[in-house]
């Protein structure tokens, strides 16, 4: 009953401060609150949050500790019952010193791994299967011709889809199973690949392959709310330190005061098995040890022919980007149809193919798929329905609650899905779409909303906490909110997004639907994601079976160049790519805003046919020359990171990208501008001799060493009379940005000295005479201040 009135007056209130704000009255926010009291209210709840999670993550290191402890004890143990493997084990004996039967490791094994998404779990520390295999416990299934532990695991696995689960793992293509495409990942993970160090010294996590494999959610979900079972080892690591300038340059992140320290979330990990899940064992592995025996050999044969079908079939489908599935089968609204249709969409693609059906019934989605496979439309046509299905139920509001909310990271990703969505709902009167973006003037979106209240927005997280802050009755519109979207959610989930997220969450309803779709999901994002996600939700991923992410059409290679050549480097390969092909579209990512100009700059100079895009440039240039290049063939793109996700430049030839990514994700979405909608593309990654270890977190990737390409003399004189011309504050402030950026990478960023050495390499590669100084506060806050070379401003 209390409730219940409480509901009713909070409503209530809700009704009068949003009429209030519409009517100009006294400004207030739902609950009669004023802005700072709300304001509070969210940094408390936001802290609440942030404690609790802390507390989780203790909780799931502790018990790994503990885990790891019995892990050691039974081993110990085992090696005493090799001596005395027949009698039997003394009753006094404590419980945690008895070696298993190997009937018991089985089946606890089996329970462990036939859960989904248990695969993912898996770790290095979990030795027992892989080194200490040989002892006791696994020796007498040995004997009996029982394969190796690698192989049970992934037989396993196979079993694993029989079991009952919470949430849904969806593989579409070629229906996994058997899922081989984890025994390769786990294969990958016991060679120890070490993991791409930018985001935290890791160690634990050496298994470089955050991307390729995802593992499911049921155990996940569990393990992260309940805190109660044995995860991997927890830490939260920085992943970068100061960056001067504009060195990580996502602009709406950046924006919002990024905290310029990252961490990372602690990954999952069913270190050991528990007594609980002994009772969910498969019956099969309650039989004899003979029978066991000849069934795992069943069914080894069968996933071995299966996985050879498998990537004959995979490799088929991965090429083509669309489906037989037509959108008039899918129950859409004919009016979405009939736009679809003349935009030229009849046939579904993989992802929407896979996904649609899920949406549409109103299940919560995390979805991984390729770059350029049409993921923006799959999570459109949802939201698109829901809006309609909304207006349908309430038309005669003068304001319309805002039914849907996507958000992006960059603001010229969210423009081009309002595009999209514009294009999609042109047959739909009184359905509309509009933007929250940064870099346009507040004032005028508050009017825009105000004067064509829409149901759809797409926003950026920083312009959409202004407007929920500084309100105009915008919070209170978002009250009806019935799908939450997150376009490249990895991103919008980590540290530089990850508290303004939260806070929108906590200012929309909980009873909605939320989709979250990337081409990457990391494993901690796949953690955190649990946050947004409802328990019952669908992890839909259609990488396909090979498990590579990059599309399969881009020819990736790698070239090793000492920074101060890369310049010219840059400028031989353009040369000859624009020589050899007539429509060239090209792409040039620097890794800050500042490089990304000086670049700029020097080739203009050189006369090339280029434009720039970062952060740096007001919002209306970066507008049009995004959209120049949309409408362009035979241009350049000099660019920073702004355009690394989701941007749909249509033909694409070739990806540059000069210096070490930021992540193995960075890479990946980069590259993912060429080689759209199943078309052909290049990438050349240009790494200084120093930054090959890069190489380590990438090498599931089909990327190759390039042949050495020999620099043209000439051309270095050209060069530095180019450079010559350009401004020294411009030159100066590239110092500035790539020391910033450099420094926040842990490999060079720990060995001062050197990096020191590598910045004033690079500043007079640029033509500076000495290199620029540092305030002394800078300095200090880079742990530079007392490093050789480094100049101190007086
Ligand atoms: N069903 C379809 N039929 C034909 N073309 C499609 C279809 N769906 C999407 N496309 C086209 O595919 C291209 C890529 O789509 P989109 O930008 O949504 O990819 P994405 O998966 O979101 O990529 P990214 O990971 O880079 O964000 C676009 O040009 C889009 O018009």
């Amino acid at each position: 009953m209390s409730s219940c009135s409480s509901l009713l007056l909070s409503k209530v209130l809700c009704k009068l401060s949003f009429q209030r704000s519409m009517g100009g009255g006294p400004r207030t926010f739902p609950g009669g609150l004023n802005k700072w009291q709300w304001k509070r209210m969210h940094e408390k709840k936001a802290k609440e949050k942030e404690r609790r999670l802390l507390d989780q993550e203790k909780q799931i290191y502790q018990a790994r500790i503990r885990s790891q402890i019995r892990a050691k004890l039974a081993a110990s143990a085992a090696g005493s019952e090799a001596h005395d493997r027949e009698a039997p084990t003394t009753a006094s004996s404590p419980s945690h010193y008895n070696p298993m039967s190997p009937k018991d490791q089985i089946k606890a094994l089996a329970d462990r791994f036939m859960k989904k998404g248990a695969e993912d779990l898996w770790n290095q520390d979990d030795g027992e299967l892989e080194s200490e295999s040989e002892s006791a416990p696994f020796r007498p299934m040995r004997v009996r011709g029982v394969a190796p532990p690698m192989e049970f695991t992934n037989v396993v696995s196979d079993r694993r889809n029989l079991a009952d689960n919470r949430s849904r793992v969806l593989r579409p293509l070629g229906g996994d199973s058997l899922n081989t495409r984890r025994f390769s990942v786990q294969a990958r993970r016991r060679s120890g690949a070490p993991r791409f160090r930018f985001r935290g010294n890791d160690t634990s996590s050496s298994d470089g392959d955050d991307d390729s494999e995802i593992g499911s959610d049921g155990d996940l979900v569990n393990s992260y709310r309940g805190g109660n079972k044995v995860l991997r080892n927890s830490k939260s690591l920085p992943r970068f330190n100061f960056n001067e300038g504009d060195a990580s340059e996502d602009d709406e992140s950046g924006s919002r005061g990024r905290t310029g320290v990252k961490k990372m979330m602690s990954r999952a990990s069913l270190g050991s098995y528990d007594a609980k899940k002994m009772r969910r064992a498969p019956k099969a592995f309650e039989g004899d040890d003979s029978n066991l025996s000849q069934q795992v050999q069943f069914i080894r044969e069968e996933l071995n022919k299966r996985k050879s079908i498998g990537h004959e079939m995979g490799q088929e489908q991965e090429d083509s980007l669309l489906t037989h599935k037509r959108f008039d089968e899918c129950g859409i609204s004919p009016l979405t149809i009939k736009a679809l249709t003349s935009a030229g969409y009849v046939h579904m693609t993989k992802v929407q193919e896979a996904t649609l059906s899920v949406c549409l019934e109103g299940m919560d989605a995390l979805v991984k798929a390729k770059t350029g496979t049409g993921k923006s439309a799959a999570f459109l046509l949802p939201a698109i329905e829901a809006a309609v299905k909304e207006k349908n139920s309430s038309s005669n509001q003068r304001w319309p609650p805002v039914v849907v909310l996507i958000l992006c990271p960059t603001r010229e990703l969210a423009s081009q899905i309002a595009a999209e969505a514009t294009v999609l709902l042109r047959h739909h009167d009184g359905i509309g779409v509009q933007t929250l973006i940064g870099g346009t003037r507040f004032k005028l979106d508050q009017k825009r909303l105000e004067s064509d209240p829409c149901q759809i927005i797409v926003a950026t997280p920083g312009r959409l906490l202004d407007h929920i802050e500084n309100k105009s009755g915008f919070s209170v519109r978002l009250m009806g909110l019935k799908m939450l979207v997150l376009d490249e959610a990895d991103h919008l989930l980590d540290l530089g997004f990850r508290k303004d997220v939260e806070k929108l969450v906590d200012c929309v309803p909980r009873q909605r639907q939320s989709l979250l779709f990337s081409a990457t999901i990391p494993k901690e994002v796949r953690r955190i994601s649990q946050l947004i996600l409802r328990k019952e939700h669908a992890f839909i991923d259609t990488v396909g079976l090979s498990g590579v992410v990059t599309p399969s059409k881009v020819k990736q290679s790698y070239l090793v160049q000492p920074h101060e050549l890369q310049f010219q480097l840059v400028h031989q390969l353009l040369k000859e790519h624009t020589s050899q092909l007539i429509d060239y579209k090209v792409i040039v990512f620097c890794n800050t805003a500042m490089v990304t100009s000086l670049l700029y700059l020097l080739l203009r100079e050189m006369k090339m046919n280029v434009r720039e895009l970062h952060s740096r440039k007001p919002q209306l240039y970066r507008t049009r020359i995004s959209d120049e290049f949309r409408e362009s063939k035979r241009l350049i793109l000099i660019t920073s990171d702004v355009s690394a996700r989701g941007m749909n430049y249509p033909d694409v030839t070739l990806v540059i990208q000069l210096g070490i990514p930021s992540d193995r994700e960075h890479y990946i979405h980069r590259l993912g501008r060429t080689g759209r909608e199943g078309k052909e593309g290049e990438g050349i990654l240009i790494l200084a001799p120093w930054e090959e270890h890069f190489l380590d977190y990438i090498k599931d990737l089909p990327i190759k060493k390039s042949q050495s390409i020999e620099l043209n003399p000439n051309i270095k004189l050209e060069m530095d009379d180019a450079m010559m011309k350009i401004d020294n504050s411009i030159k100066e402030a590239a110092y500035h940005a790539w020391l910033g950026y450099y420094n926040s990478i842990i490999e060079i960023g720990r060995d001062k000295t050197t990096l020191v050495e590598l910045a004033n390499q690079f500043s007079s590669s640029i033509g500076l005479e000495k290199p620029p100084s540092l305030f002394r506060k800078t300095a200090l806050k880079m742990g530079l201040k007392d490093i050789p070379g480094i100049r101190i401003r007086k």
